[in-house]
Formats: structure tokens, sequence, C-alpha cells
């Protein structure tokens, strides 16, 4: 660590990655030190931007040639791995996007080489920061619904974005769709239901609206057991128009309900609300802080700053970013057996581990 404070590398400059500069940006103690772009075009966009960055169109330079003490990826889904073990061979901690790999391998290897070099690896599940999402959480584990026993989040939204090359509309470099979106919503779930006991087992079902392209599927809904018989239900639609978003908990004793509402996934301008029903009454519950995926964006970046300037504990961390892959990869192999996973089963078979 310099004596300005952090210093952080970036690589991918693409629609996810400027936002993830610009978080930086606003975050006091720490500094944009580095930025590793694929074309030309971006690298000049970066330089534009962040004339204080050095910039490279290869980040294997930038990873060999500048001292940084984190470096933040957000590449496609299929270079996560390969870009992700460059960093961490290098001796930076990683801030990671999700999907933390495309198979339960490439999570293995980097949970590993993290492991070794005795270094932080969080992965980008960023609603785990939310005053909305993250109230919920709380309020669950303060009791306020009983011992929670079915959760409900569901996404209706416009269709995803192509990507640069058009990443995210080819198989080979997405993974499946499912890691894209709903694989932030298996971690929500597994975040206010893990109380009773890690996931037993997934059943989903998935459509597409392209003939052609059955494998790219618009529709989803998935239905998750957890221990103690609580279970949850994850549905997605890329079918639909903006961004709205539910999540419902209830319990033994009471229900909380919350939704957010916005022209797009990253406006600053949404619509949010949480109520919950105590037991006795129904009340609207106030939520402290204005919350979205970029004002996320913005506290992943100082809670990492956090963890490394005052040893805090990561949100999220390269355990639950497996979990979510996990999740992702046996709903798909539900989807198109039509059969019932268990989990444990697939761990075995698919992650070489049990699940505990
Ligand atoms: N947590 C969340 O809420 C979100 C997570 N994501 C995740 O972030 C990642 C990026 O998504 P998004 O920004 O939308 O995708 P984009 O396609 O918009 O951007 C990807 C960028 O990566 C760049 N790139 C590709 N290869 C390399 C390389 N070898 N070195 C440096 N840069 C490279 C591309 O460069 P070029 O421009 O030159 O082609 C492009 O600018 C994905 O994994 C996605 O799942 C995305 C959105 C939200
Ligand atoms: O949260 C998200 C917003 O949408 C993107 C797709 O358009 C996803 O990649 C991402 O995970």
């Amino acid at each position: 660590m310099s004596d300005g404070g952090l210093r952080f590398g970036l690589i991918g400059f693409g629609a996810w990655g400027k936002h993830h500069a610009n978080a930086i940006r606003q975050t006091a103690g720490v500094e944009l030190a580095a930025i590793a772009a694929r074309s030309e075009a971006s690298a000049a966009a970066a330089k534009d931007a962040y004339p204080d960055a050095v910039v490279f169109t290869d980040y294997r330079q930038m990873l060999e040639t500048v001292d940084l003490d984190l470096v933040d990826v957000v590449v496609p889904s299929h270079l996560h791995h390969e870009i992700g073990m460059a960093v961490l061979a290098a001796g930076c901690h990683l801030l990671l996007e999700k999907p933390m790999g495309t198979s339960l391998a490439q999570c293995d290897d980097l949970l590993r080489l993290a492991q070794e070099k005795n270094l932080h690896l969080a992965i980008g599940h960023e609603f785990r920061l939310s005053s909305l999402w993250g109230k919920v959480k709380s309020l669950i584990d303060d009791g306020y619904v009983g011992t929670p026993q079915y959760a409900l989040v569901e996404l209706s939204r416009n269709p995803y974005r192509q990507g640069s090359d058009g990443w995210r509309y080819d198989i080979e470099r997405v993974g499946n769709w499912i890691l894209e979106e709903p694989i932030h919503f298996f971690d929500l779930a597994r975040w206010y239901l893990g109380g009773n006991g890690e996931p037993q087992s997934v059943v989903a079902l998935a459509n597409s609206r392209q003939v052609d392209h059955p494998e790219l599927q618009d529709n989803f809904s998935a239905l998750v057991n957890f221990g103690g018989g609580a279970y949850a239900v994850v549905s997605q639609t890329l079918s639909a128009f903006e961004h709205h978003q539910t999540v419902k908990v209830t319990g033994t004793k009471g229900a909380l309900w919350a939704s957010w509402s916005g022209s797009l996934d990253r406006t600053r301008h949404p619509t949010f609300s949480l109520r919950g029903f105590n037991g006795e009454a129904v009340e609207d519950i106030p939520v402290e802080k204005i919350t979205g995926e970029l004002f996320e964006l913005e506290d992943q970046i100082a809670m990492l700053v956090d963890v490394l300037k005052n040893d805090r504990p990561l949100a999220c961390n390269a355990e639950d970013g497996r979990w979510s892959v996990m999740l992702c990869l046996a709903a798909q192999e539900s989807v198109d057996s039509g059969r019932i996973v268990q989990i444990d089963e697939f761990a075995k078979r698919v992650g070489n581990r049990p699940i505990n």
C-alpha cells in the first residue's frame, strides 16, 4: 500500500467496468492507478476519462509493471477464470465480477490460489450491500418473520444487453443465462434462508423466445429446497419492460415484502419500498439509504477498502460465489433433464466435494 492509500487496478472498461471505475473514483482512500482494456478504442476511452491512470491493452503487462493492492476484474464471464488466476498469481487481492466462474472447477482453482497466496477474493454480488435487500436480511436475522419458511426473489425486466462482441448472447462465452442475472437471486435466497441449512435440491423450468436459440432462456423459474422444509422461488423474465424486482419472505410469525423499480437496472432514480407484517400489524419499514446497483457498487468498493485497511470480513466471499455458481449449474441441469437435482449429489459429481 502506498502512503496515498490503496492502489486499485481495473481490467475491463465496458458497460459495467466504467461504473466500477467511477465507483473507485468516488471512494476515499483508494486510487484507480491502472486500467487494462482490450481494444484500442476502449483503452482510449479509459485514458480520456482517467488521465492519471496508466492504461494498457494487455492486462498481463499491467500486472507485470504496476504495483497494485487489488485488481477489479469486469470482463466477459468466460474470461473470469483466466484473468482472475493471473491477478492472484501476481499477488494482488481480487474483486471478481459474478459469476465467479462458468464451472465449479474454475471456482475451485481460484479459491485454491487465493488461499495459497493468502489473498482476498471478493465476488461481485453487490446486492448484499443494498440498504433494501440488506434490511430484509437484518430483519430476518432479528426474528421479524419468526423462522423463515418461504422466500420469493423475482425479476421482470427488459432483455439483456449484447455485451462487447455479443458475448452475452453466445452460450460458449456466457455459460448460461442463469449465471447472468438469476445468480444474484440464488445468492439472495441462500443469504435469507441459509439459517435453515444449505440448499438441498433445485428444480427449474425455462424457455426461450427465439426458436433458433433455445439455449438463450428468457423465462426462468426455480424452486430451491432448504433444510427444515423452507424453500425459495427464484423467477425471472427478460421478456418484460423496465426493471422490477420483488422479494417476499414469510415465516412462522410475520412477512416482508420489498420491491424495487426503475426504468433501467442502472437508474439513479428508482422507486422502492419495504413493507412488513410483524405478526400483529402491517407497517411501512423505512429504508435509510437510496438503493440500486450503482449505489451498491460504490458501497462494494468502500467495503473492500474497509476489508483491506481494517481486516473486516467480505460481504460476499469466494465460498458464497462458488455456491451461487453451483446453484445456477444445478438449475440448468434440472432445466435440461426435466428432473429435480439433489445438491449434495451434484456437488460430489460435478464439484468433486460434498456440500459441507
Ligand atoms: N454484478 C452486477 O450487477 C453486474 C455484473 N456484470 C458482469 O460484469 C462482467 C462484464 O459485463 P459488461 O461490462 O456488461 O460487459 P461488456 O461487454 O460491456 O464489457 C466487457 C469489457 O471487457 C473487455 N475485455 C474483454 N477481454 C478483455 C481483456 N482480455 N482485457 C481487458 N478487457 C477485456 C471488453 O473490451 P472491448 O470493449 O475492447 O471489447 C469490454 O469492454 C460480466 O462478467 C458480467 O456478468 C455486468 C453487469 C452487472
Ligand atoms: O446485474 C446484472 C444486470 O444485468 C446484466 C445483464 O444485462 C447482468 O450481467 C448483471 O449481472
